[in-house]
């Protein structure tokens, strides 16, 4: 079994040989794969991780392009711009700053479209900037910008194919050593929430929207960088290459190679750029010149390999190379970790959480009519009544979810009113789902680390440059204690999704743990587990109560409510019909005929 590092250093010592083996011709296919790979790349985190499709990428290599060609070639410079003149170097650094301020502003006008509107929003920047390249007199129109400078490094001009393609994949395998510490960090658990978990994430305090952006920033830039490089290892552009047909290539060869891996992106940029250059020379011997038959032929391949491996080769790929690089060897520990810092608990009988006269009206449905309770420190309070009777509606209303109709819910004293479920969260409120809601690719303890999103606060850059180190270790130290506190300590390493439903239910209590909350939500924390899985649970409750912890749960299961809970709220159709100690609603007459239809 070869280890992922032999393998990275075979592959980096072939890159440094091939220039002085391979013909010219190839290393120019090489240089292109490179710089489509860092496009390419930059869509794997948007589209495979993060969820969102963008046709727009070509746009933004354009850009970094332009930037550069503009700043490099101009002759009369206006003022305020002469500094960064004749420097590719300096015109990189602007290119990368305009691009910045470009995609942050298409972020922010597009990020939040749901559904179809995004891809849809990228297409029209795309075009868009596309005509700007070729309409603005200063950027060469359609004929383009000729005569770029070479790039110098160390005093060497970068002016063969041969040595930009040193530059070329030493930017390449930088960005993926980025992406990959990104993608194993506290900010990168939060960006791998993005799909399939955003309502989970704000629940643990995550800012799904900022995430969005981060990523959209980085694939923004990837593709700028990719761009300049472009410039000047042709050092002639026009607008032909950042046009929306090379946008769809480059998610084309994102979705071949792999959508859902870093690697992906190199096998993608790489498989589609030699099979068309291949096609290309194959087929006007096969059939003639008249037609652009590669582009069938091209697109027959790709829904092909779509249909045949809908995660692209990658996946493929991996079967065959006996290499196991799992995210196990990711997390191991580097040593001790400093504990996170801990919350004051509230003191032992504070009111915690109060709901006054909740009403939630949808439509003409009034799914919680004039609903009170309340909450308090070290006290277990189960909400409870038959389907429908509105008590994950209740839910939403205490835990910021949803807003009520009228009434207030009060929590540590502050009204939630105008406040969303991230700002409830960091202020103490931790809450597990009805309907289970985890990563199912994820390991259980990355899981469980994003509880932990509030506690730690190093950004994105440290997470890229692995600065966070000592803090990363703290979180998935707490996530593993949380882990062994629940009973899961045998399981961190396992992916969430293979668990049964009744761990998966204490993975979220422990991901809840994880947040340090003086509140606990659980929505339903018993269904699905077996009757020693639930003794469990009872114990790890009453250990949490007996700390302070105020818990709030709905619950169908009735003997696990009546052993354990200090006081019981019963809804029917909305409403509250009685509330007391468990003994007393056992035998409470509307109780009774609620659940049993009158029986006595
Ligand atoms: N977003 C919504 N829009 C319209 N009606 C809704 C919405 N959410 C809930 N309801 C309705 O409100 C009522 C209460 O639903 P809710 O899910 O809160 O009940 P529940 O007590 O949690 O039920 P269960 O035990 O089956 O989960 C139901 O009639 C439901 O159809």
């Amino acid at each position: 079994m070869l280890k992922p590092r032999a393998i990275l250093t075979l592959f980096i010592l072939i890159l440094l040989l091939s220039p002085l083996l391979l013909p010219t011709y190839q290393i120019t296919l090489l240089n292109y794969i490179g710089l489509y790979a860092l496009v390419v790349l930059g869509l794997v985190l948007l589209t495979g991780v993060g969820g969102m499709t963008s046709f727009g990428q070509a746009a933004f290599v354009g850009l970094g392009a332009y930037a550069s060609a503009y700043l490099t070639t101009t002759e009369q410079l206006p003022d305020w711009l002469a500094w960064a003149g004749h420097s590719p170097w300096l015109a990189l650094l602007v290119g990368i700053a305009l691009t910045a301020v470009v995609a942050l502003i298409l972020g922010a006008l597009t990020l939040r479209l749901s559904g179809h509107y995004l891809p849809l929003g990228t297409i029209a920047w795309g075009i868009s900037l596309y005509y700007l390249f070729g309409t603005v007199e200063q950027l060469g129109g359609h004929t383009g910008v000729s005569n770029l400078p070479v790039i110098s490094l160390f005093g060497i001009a970068l002016d063969k194919g041969e040595k930009m393609f040193y530059l070329i994949w030493a930017v390449l395998l930088l960005a993926i050593v980025i992406t990959q510490n990104l993608l194993n960090s506290r900010e990168g658990r939060a960006i791998r929430a993005l799909k399939g978990g955003q309502l989970m994430a704000e629940a643990m305090g995550v800012n799904t929207f900022r995430s969005k952006l981060v990523i959209f920033l980085i694939s923004a830039l990837f593709a700028a960088v990719s761009g300049w490089l472009y410039a000047h290892t042709q050092r002639f552009i026009n607008p032909t290459p950042f046009g929306l047909s090379m946008g769809i290539d480059y998610l084309f060869m994102a979705l071949i190679g792999g959508v859902a891996s870093v690697w992906g992106a190199l096998v993608g940029a790489g498989v589609l750029t030699m099979l068309k250059q291949w096609l290309q020379d194959l087929l006007p011997h096969l059939l003639g010149s008249d037609g652009q038959y590669e582009t069938i032929i091209f697109g027959l391949l790709i829904i092909a390999v779509m249909h045949r491996s809908p995660g692209g080769l990658w996946p493929i790929l991996m079967r065959f190379i006996p290499v196991k690089l799992k995210s196990r060897q990711l997390l191991q520990e580097d040593g001790p970790a400093v504990r996170l810092d801990q919350r004051r608990p509230p003191r032992q009988g504070d009111l915690i959480l109060e709901a006054q006269q909740v009403t939630r009206r949808f439509g003409g449905l009034i799914a919680n009519n004039n609903m009170s309770l309340q909450v308090h420190a070290g006290e277990i309070v189960a909400l409870i009544g038959p389907n429908g009777a509105g008590k994950s509606t209740m839910f939403n209303q205490l835990s910021a979810v949803d807003t009520p109709t009228s009434g207030e819910v009060r929590f540590l004293g502050q009204s939630l009113k105008g406040k969303s479920s991230r700002e409830v969260a960091a202020m103490g409120m931790s809450r597990t789902f009805q309907h289970v809601k985890l990563l199912p690719g994820m390991t259980v303890l990355e899981n469980v680390a994003i509880g932990a999103h509030l506690r730690g606060e190093r950004g994105v850059l440290s997470a890229a440059l692995r600065l966070e180190r000592a803090e990363e270790q703290s979180l998935l130290q707490e996530a593993r204690y949380q882990l062994q506190r629940v009973g899961l300590g045998d399981y961190l390493y396992e992916e969430a999704g293979s668990l049964a439903l009744g761990q998966q239910r204490i993975l979220e209590i422990a991901r809840a743990l994880c947040a340090d909350p003086c509140l606990l939500l659980l929505d339903e924390p018993a269904a699905g587990l077996r009757f020693k899985e639930k003794q469990a649970l009872a114990e790890l409750l009453q250990k949490l109560r007996g700390e302070g912890m105020a818990i709030l749960l709905v619950e169908h299961d009735m003997d696990f409510v009546m052993g354990l809970v200090d006081r019981i709220v019963v809804m029917e159709f909305g409403e509250k019909i009685a509330e007391g100690l468990p003994q007393d609603i056992q035998t409470n007459p509307a109780v009774l005929e609620a659940y049993l239809g009158g029986a006595e």
